[in-house]
């Protein structure tokens, strides 16, 4: 499991680790991390042109003691302080001793268009809002120039708790974090923002229940996978419900009966108007003429894909005694407080469109602060939330535990019907005995790297990201 902490944590950590350290030992942990990431991004240090932007904070002392270690390697080493009486003086001692140069005023610009590598010392946890006007300008000369760049700690600029970039920041190919990732880093917009990230170990200790934000690996979603032990029938595998698809709207049934046969449960039955298109396409679904009430044993619902205007169904569905999800027309069908009055709070999968519509926000705010909204929409609708994109967020009801943060997929996914398969493989996996929250967090994952498989840097369409659901369940497992 990847975790990320907020910045009070992170500094609480700190404060208790210095008291156990000598002066300046943590700052030099970090620096050596930092100039080692620089190095190798390098490829040659010696005689490489190197330029520090440094802020008047301890992101500009890491910055300046890594830049003395680049100047002790042969690189020409040069940098540009921001309040040049307020750089870290220890951090400034160290880089002038190794020959280190300050950039005059007036020059910084001309020096970081020459640069092969910028790094980015501006401001890290302790930033507040977008850049200021003269770091702004530094940020863009190395937008412009050729340079590479490297991010102390985080982007400058980006909110480190929330991911959102309410001004100007860096642009980084790389950042190099300490003691462990912070939310920003994780999610759109600032995760795009960081590049690749790299985390320095400086030895803080962060509380195991502490966490913001966790992300889960291969291996945790392997120990969640539903597999059938060898007393299982179909019904102990689970059977989901899948109340999709209209006369308008039949390819949505489709793909979510696609998913739903992919994602572990041991039967699918379908309610809705598309049965003949579902059992055309897959002779394995159990068709029901009826209603969801009447449709016989179900472990789990999906409803919502495709449903156009079927209120009734999605109301039948809101009323079941077993997990649910509610997805896509169900969602603005649904009665929100008989969402809310469920005992078993149902998995609520919006895209940020309908994120927006729930909230009575726009989409773009949603999209600039998505770990504020789906806190938000967990509240309102006592649910879990999966906000789909860039980067898929879930998040439970009651805010104690870590949002959940999934980064598996792909910008390729972004395809008609992809939502529906996704639909179908969390709510099999719901059936299967998953809880929302895992059922929501693994089956993004799935769906992700199953997309990621399919397109392989090409355009995919939603049938081939449900047929890559069997390859990306085995990438997991195999590890
Ligand atoms: N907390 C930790 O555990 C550790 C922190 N270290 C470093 O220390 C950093 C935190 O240092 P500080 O607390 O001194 O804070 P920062 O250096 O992150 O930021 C403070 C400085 O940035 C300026 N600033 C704030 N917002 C700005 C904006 N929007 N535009 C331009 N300038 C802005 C402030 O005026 C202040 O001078 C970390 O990000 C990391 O790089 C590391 O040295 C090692 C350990
Ligand atoms: N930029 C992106 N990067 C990664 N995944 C994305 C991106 N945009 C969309 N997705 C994913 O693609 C799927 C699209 O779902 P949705 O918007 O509901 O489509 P539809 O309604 O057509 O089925 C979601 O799983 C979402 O997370
Ligand atoms: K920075």
């Amino acid at each position: 499991m990847r975790t990320a902490y907020r910045v009070e944590t992170v500094r609480a950590a700190e404060r208790e680790l210095m008291e156990r350290l000598p002066e300046a030992a943590l700052m030099q942990r970090a620096a050596a991390g930092l100039a080692a990431a620089c190095a190798e991004l390098l490829d040659r240090v010696y005689g490489s042109r190197v330029v520090l932007l440094v802020g008047s904070g301890d992101n500009g002392g890491d910055a300046l003691y890594a830049g003395a270690r680049l100047a002790r390697r042969g690189a020409g080493v040069a940098a540009v302080l921001l309040s040049p009486g307020r750089a870290h003086p220890a951090g400034l001692a160290a880089f002038r001793r190794v020959g280190g140069a300050v950039v005059e005023p007036g020059r910084a610009e001309d020096a970081v268009a020459r640069a092969d590598l910028v790094v980015d010392g501006i401001v890290g946890i302790g930033g507040k809002g977008g850049l200021r006007p003269e770091a702004a300008a530094l940020a863009r000369a190395a937008a412009a120039s050729r340079a590479a760049v490297v991010a102390v700690d985080l982007p400058s600029g980006v909110e480190a708790d929330t991911g959102e970039v309410r001004g100007e920041a860096v642009r980084a190919d790389l950042t190099v974090t300490f003691g462990t990732h912070k939310p920003g880093l994780l999610i759109d917009p600032a995760r795009e923002h960081a590049g690749s990230v790299r985390l320095v170990d400086i030895g803080l200790d962060l509380p195991a229940d502490g966490a913001e934000l966790e992300a889960l690996q291969h291996a945790d979603v392997a120990r969640l996978l539903p597999v059938p032990a060898a007393e299982s029938d179909k019904y102990r595998r689970g059977v989901v419900g899948v109340a999709a698809g209209s006369d308008r709207y039949p390819g949505a049934a489709v793909l979510a009966v696609a998913g739903a046969l992919r994602g572990g449960a041991g039967a699918v039955r379908y309610v809705g108007a598309a049965g003949d298109a579902v059992i055309a396409r897959y002779p394995e679904t159990l068709v029901s003429a009826t209603g969801p009430a009447k449709a016989g044993r179900v472990q789990a619902w999906a409803v919502g894909p495709g449903a156009g205007e079927d209120a009734a169904t999605v109301a039948e569905v809101v009323a079941a005694e077993v997990p649910v999800l509610i997805d896509a027309d169900g969602l603005r069908l649904a009665d929100r407080d008989a969402v809310r009055a469920r005992t078993a709070p149902p998995l609520l999968p919006p895209h940020a469109g309908e994120a927006a519509a729930l909230l009575g926000v726009s989409r773009e705010e949603v999209e600039a602060g998505r770990l504020t909204a789906v806190r938000e929409l967990a509240e309102a609708y006592r649910a879990t939330v999966l906000l789909k994109g860039s980067t898929t967020l879930v998040a439970d009801p009651g805010g104690a535990a870590p949002v959940r943060v999934n980064a598996t997929g792909t910008p390729w996914l972004a395809t008609a019907g992809s939502g529906d398969v996704l639909s179908g493989v969390a709510g099999s996996l719901l059936a299967a005995g998953l809880s929302a929250r895992d059922a929501g967090s693994v089956g993004a994952y799935l769906h992700g790297l199953a997309g990621r498989l399919a397109a392989r840097g090409a355009p995919v369409r939603a049938h081939q990201v449900a047929e890559a659901v069997g390859l990306a369940w085995r990438d997991v497992v195999r590890g």
